[in-house]
């Protein structure tokens, strides 16, 4: 494992950001259509955009739709679904071929049925399958949900916070990050990624193998270079690194949209 160090990198004019979203810049919550968007948040992001000459990017398990949503008005390059769609800084969408599902599908909604407290999150070409409100059901959902995906080499399991996510295989967040660092206006600069669940290690590992810099966001093992305590403290970190002002949004919080 990797020494870490409290004190995070500096960012400079040739750093292409990239950042991960539940955990990393808005606080989990109990159901994912209830996070909520600190108000700054957006100002930040849109002043680092503007600064970093457009290399930023958001890079999450989310639909592309629901980031899109929350960061409003806001669009920023954005890869979804653990890589599986990527819309560009040009805007163009690139999606993986889609992974058969059918049978995942079945699984999820079957044990949705006899277990209400399970959630379901569909996506375009991945799901999510959420045991948040039922932690006593997670060795079953890995269990039916790996059963459902044996065999089957077009899809891949991975597991985050309280959730069992199913997408296409060999898309991840390091190979989103990948695909960004060839195109403009990433290419050539020192790639710097910030996340905060297993999910993001892929990401970790891309990036320093490209040489770049790595932000955990709160416990747990990481090949991560830099630790970060908290979802505020990254927020203030890259509030201080814009140069806005914290009373240009406030400090509290606003609801994201509705699911
Ligand atoms: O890659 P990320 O941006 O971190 O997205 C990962 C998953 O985040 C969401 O689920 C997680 O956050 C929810 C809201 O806080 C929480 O209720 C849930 O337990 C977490 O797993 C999102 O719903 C998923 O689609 C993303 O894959």
């Amino acid at each position: 494992m990797p020494t870490q160090s409290e004190t995070l990198p500096r960012l400079t004019p040739d750093t292409a950001l990239f950042l991960d979203f539940d955990g990393t810049l808005v606080a989990l919550a109990a159901q994912p259509e209830l996070v909520e968007v600190p108000l700054g948040l957006t100002s930040t992001l849109a002043a680092l955009h503007r600064q970093l000459r457009g290399a930023l990017a958001l890079v999450s398990g989310r639909r592309l739709l629901d980031l899109d949503g929350f960061m409003a008005p806001l669009l920023l390059p954005s890869a979804g679904e653990h890589g599986a769609q990527r819309r560009t800084a040009d805007g163009l969408l690139i999606s993986a071929p889609p992974a058969d599902m059918r049978q995942i599908l079945q699984a999820a909604e079957g044990l949705v049925a006899r277990h209400p407290d399970l959630k379901l999150e569909r996506k375009n070409l991945a799901l999510s399958l959420h045991y948040r409100h039922a932690p006593e059901l997670e060795s079953l959902c890995l269990q039916v949900m790996r059963e459902a995906a044996q065999g089957n080499d077009s899809v891949e399991l991975m597991q985050g916070k309280c959730v069992i996510d199913l997408k296409p295989a060999g898309f991840s967040k390091g190979t989103a990050i990948a695909s960004f660092m060839t195109e403009a206006p990433f290419a050539g600069r020192i790639p710097l990624f910030a996340g905060d669940d297993v999910t993001d290690e892929a990401g970790f590992e891309e990036v320093r193998r490209m040489g770049g810099h790595t932000i955990k966001v709160g416990p747990g093992p990481t090949a991560a270079q830099y630790r970060c305590a908290s979802v505020d403290q990254l927020a203030a970190w890259l509030q201080s690194a814009s140069g806005v002002s914290p009373d240009a949004g406030g400090l509290s919080s606003r609801p994201g949209p509705s699911a």
